[in-house]
Order: C-alpha cells, then sequence, then structure tokens
C-alpha cells in the first residue's frame, strides 16, 4: 500500500456538493415540467486532494483503531455499520440509507476498479451510482487501492472522497472491527483525521438514530422521470430512494412522480395507478407522518402498493405492525431469502439495521419472505389486495437480480389497477400531464408554514 496522492480529471466532478447535501439536488433542476433532459449542469471539478494524515476510527465503549487518511480531512461521528459486499462500493456509498454512517468494508481491498462518471442512462437517471453524492458519513477499509482500472472509472477513491468531502481511513484490522460489532452490536463510531482522540470525549458521538434521517434525504418538491414505453404512472415516496429503483420502474412501462416523505398521498392517489414507498435511513419510528398516511391510503383506496426496505418497514407499521433494531444488522450482496409463496429460496442484496416484528402484524397481511440465515422477517403480503413489501432490495444495485420479478408483479398489478380505473373513469388521463407535476409541486411547497392546502 503507497500513499502518494494521485490527481485525476473527473468528470464526476459535475455533482456538487453542499452542506446540507440533498439527495436529489440535480433532479429539480430540470423535470419535464418544462421540458428539459433531468441531466447535470457542468460545474467546476473539485481541487480538493486527499489527506493522507494518520487517521484514527474510535468505537464508542470499544477500542481505537489507527490508521491513515486517504479522503477528506475532516472528523466525523455516526452509526458504524458493515458490509460483507465483495463489490459494489460506488453504488453503496452513494445510497441515501446509508446517511448518519460509517460504513465499514469486510472486503480487505477497496478501490481498485476506482469510482465511475457520473454519466445518466436513457431516462436520465444516473448509470452507476444511487444519489448524486456520497452518502455514508466516512468509509474504513482494510487495504485501500490507489491505483485503479475500469472501463468506467475516472478517478480514484481517495480522490472522489476527498472531493465530496467525506473521511476515509485505511490500513486497519476491519475483521477486529467487525468481531467487536457484532459481539457489542450496534454502536457508535468516530473518525479523527491528524490527531489523538480522547476517549472520554463522549458528547463528540452524534447518534442518527435520534434524527430524522429520511427529512434530509428526501426530495423537497415532486419530480417526474417519464417512462418512454408504458403509460402507468405511479406515485413514489421518497424516503432516499436509489437511482435503480425508478429505472426498474420506468424501463418497465410506469413512469414516476418521486413526493416527499411527508406528501399527504392519501388525498391524492386518484391521480396515479400504483403508490410505492422507497428505502430510506434511519429508523422508521421517524417517519411517523409516512405510515399515517399510508394508514389513510390502503383505508381510502384499492391501489397497488409496494414497499422496499424502509418503505416495507413504514407499509408494515402503517398495517399495525411495529419494527425493531436488529443487533448489527444485515448489509450484503448474498443474503438468502425465503419466498414463503413458493417456497423457492433467492439471494438478495440488503442494507438494514430495523427488522418488521412478525408476531405484531395483524391478519390481513402475511409473510411473504424470511431469511434463512437469521429468521428475520424479510417481506410481507396482503392476503386479499396487491399490496407487499419486501426487507430486501429487488433493484439490486449492486447484488444478485434473483427477486426483480417482483417488479414485474407489482407493474402487473398495477396495469391491472389502471385498466379497472380507465373503465370507470373513461375521461381519467392516461398519461402524467407535465401540468399535473407542476400543480403536485405548488400544492406541496406553495403553501403557508402551518397551513394545509388539503384539508
Ligand atoms: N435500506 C433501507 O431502506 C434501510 C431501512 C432502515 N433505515 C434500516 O436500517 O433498517
Amino acid at each position: 500500500m503507497t500513499f502518494a496522492p494521485t490527481t485525476f480529471t473527473s468528470q464526476a466532478g459535475s455533482f456538487t456538493r453542499t452542506a446540507f447535501k440533498p439527495a436529489f439536488q440535480v433532479r429539480f433542476k430540470a423535470t419535464v415540467v418544462d421540458g428539459t433532459p433531468r441531466s447535470a449542469p457542468p460545474t467546476p471539478v473539485r481541487s480538493t486532494k486527499p489527506s493522507f494524515e494518520r487517521a484514527t476510527f474510535t468505537i464508542r465503549d470499544g477500542p481505537i483503531f489507527h490508521g491513515k487518511s486517504f479522503g477528506a480531512k475532516a472528523n466525523v461521528s455516526g452509526e458504524a455499520v458493515f458490509t460483507t459486499s465483495l463489490v459494489g462500493y460506488p453504488e453503496s456509498m452513494t445510497d441515501p440509507s446509508y446517511r448518519g454512517q460509517i460504513l465499514v468494508f469486510t472486503q480487505p481491498l477497496i478501490g481498485n476498479y476506482g469510482v465511475p462518471s457520473g454519466a445518466r442512462d436513457e431516462f436520465g437517471l444516473l448509470k452507476y451510482f444511487e444519489s448524486p453524492n456520497i452518502q455514508a458519513c466516512a468509509i474504513v477499509v482494510a487495504d485501500v487501492a490507489l491505483q485503479y482500472s475500469h472501463w468506467t472509472a475516472v478517478e480514484s477513491l481517495a480522490s472522489w472522497c476527498a472531493r465530496e468531502g467525506v473521511p476515509a481511513i485505511t490500513g486497519v484490522d476491519t475483521r477486529a472491527i467487525v468481531t467487536h460489532l457484532r459481539e457489542q452490536g450496534s454502536s457508535l463510531g468516530k473518525i479523527t483525521i491528524g490527531e489523538e482522540y480522547d476517549a472520554d470525549e463522549d458528547e463528540a458521538y452524534e447518534d442518527p438514530g435520534q434524527i430524522n434521517l429520511v427529512k434530509r434525504v428526501s426530495t423537497k418538491q415532486p419530480f417526474h422521470v417519464p417512462s418512454p414505453v408504458g403509460d402507468a404512472h405511479i406515485a413514489l415516496i421518497d424516503c432516499g430512494v436509489k437511482e435503480n429503483i425508478i429505472r426498474s420502474i420506468v424501463s418497465r412501462g410506469a413512469s414516476v412522480t418521486c413526493l416527499p416523505y411527508d406528501y399527504p398521498i392519501h388525498k391524492l392517489a386518484r391521480h396515479f395507478d400504483g403508490v410505492f414507498i422507497s428505502n430510506g435511513p434511519g429508523d422508521p419510528t421517524h417517519c411517523r407522518v409516512t405510515s399515517d398516511n399510508l394508514r389513510n391510503l390502503m383505508d381510502s383506496s384499492q391501489i397497488p402498493i409496494m414497499g422496499i426496505c424502509l418503505g416495507h418497514q413504514l407499509l408494515a407499521i402503517a398495517a399495525g405492525g411495529a419494527t425493531t433494531k436488529m443487533k448489527y444488522g444485515n448489509r450484503a450482496h448474498n443474503i438468502p431469502a425465503l419466498d414463503k409463496t413458493t417456497g423457492k429460496c433467492h439471494i438478495t442484496s440488503q442494507n438494514h439495521g430495523y427488522a418488521v416484528d412478525m408476531a405484531t402484524l395483524p391478519h390481513d397481511f402475511k409473510e411473504y419472505f424470511v431469511n434463512l440465515n437469521d429468521d428475520s422477517n424479510e417481506g410481507i403480503i396482503h392476503k386479499t389486495r396487491p399490496i407487499f413489501g419486501t426487507q430486501f432490495h429487488p433493484e439490486a444495485k449492486g447484488g444478485p437480480q434473483d427477486s426483480s420479478y417482483l417488479f414485474d408483479a407489482y407493474l402487473d398489478s398495477v396495469k391491472t389497477y389502471k385498466a379497472t380505473q380507465d373503465r370507470l373513469k373513461p375521461g381519467k388521463e392516461s398519461k402524467p400531464s407535465p401540468l399535473l407535476v407542476d400543480l403536485l409541486a405548488k400544492e406541496r411547497v406553495g403553501v403557508a408554514p402551518g397551513a394545509s392546502p388539503y384539508t
């Protein structure tokens, strides 16, 4: 391992970073409302260079690990979590579900295929990232690769972390870290660059479990992603949605309108053919407003609903169930989940620290998937209506695509529902008009604080 700083030209520099880090900053700049594509405007590449100073990773009430910094020179604290995924560090690090977390990789060599560009696909979605910015508050690796090679790579992991203002530490024994995290359970951690950490300084730890992180990553205004291959229309409650979830829907024939996490979807469901609740960071009980809206939605509409990860947990809470904090969570790309309706096992991609407590779920729902490693709940499904959620990530970015058929099942129910609605309301608009998105945006943002346009 060498620590010679290297300078790379970066196309990914087109992302801007602000202190607030809105996950969808780029998207707001262009929606179908004004007909412009959702591409990132070119902004100057930052010259921030990685710091290669001494760095310390400390687990609260646990050991201290000394290594070298290879990212930004900044001290941070957060929940220390580990992933056993072998690949996919650009996807994991940009997954908004990791907001507030220090991500420890058990794969010892990280960075060897570099970091891809911020290129966009035919839908205007980021091809290689799950959101425009790094979302984990820091990363911990055993051995960073400063030399990289891949046809998509435009810069090193070190330069990316530095440019995004994210601290990173290498040269630490990640086996010892993970052994400790598994024994102690969910722990707070801290990274200090270039100075010794005072172990008594307890107040220096920020606990993301106490914060409504969803509020920080959710879109502030509705935005729309059209589907070129179909005319169904889905409302996606954005709690920190990954790009590939939107892609998985629009590529199957439904346009997506992403709405803020606290959007009163039950009052506007008539505009849509399906509702989707995304993944997201933190404790689902901080999103009471979302689960309350979902409960009202389920009470007032027959619309198909699908949720992933945090979305699944919120669905369970809306149905009357409860979630629990797991000892250290499941973060990997090879977790076996059994589909209890077919008896088939799928290898799944996961990133969560909370789980649905099946004992609390009402009788109109049943367990859909179960984890074959630890028996935790992996999915719920309504017994008679097209409503289901999965704890794992069928969009699998990164990870195996065994369970992508669940998007097909959801889209089938959306199209069936749409056909029924079209028959009932022949005049109903089949395509989301720019006007509708504009209207939703105005309804959301154009009211005085405290006033509601929905009552
Ligand atoms: N990926 C996710 O949506 C994570 C959900 C939730 N924040 C958890 O940790 O359980």
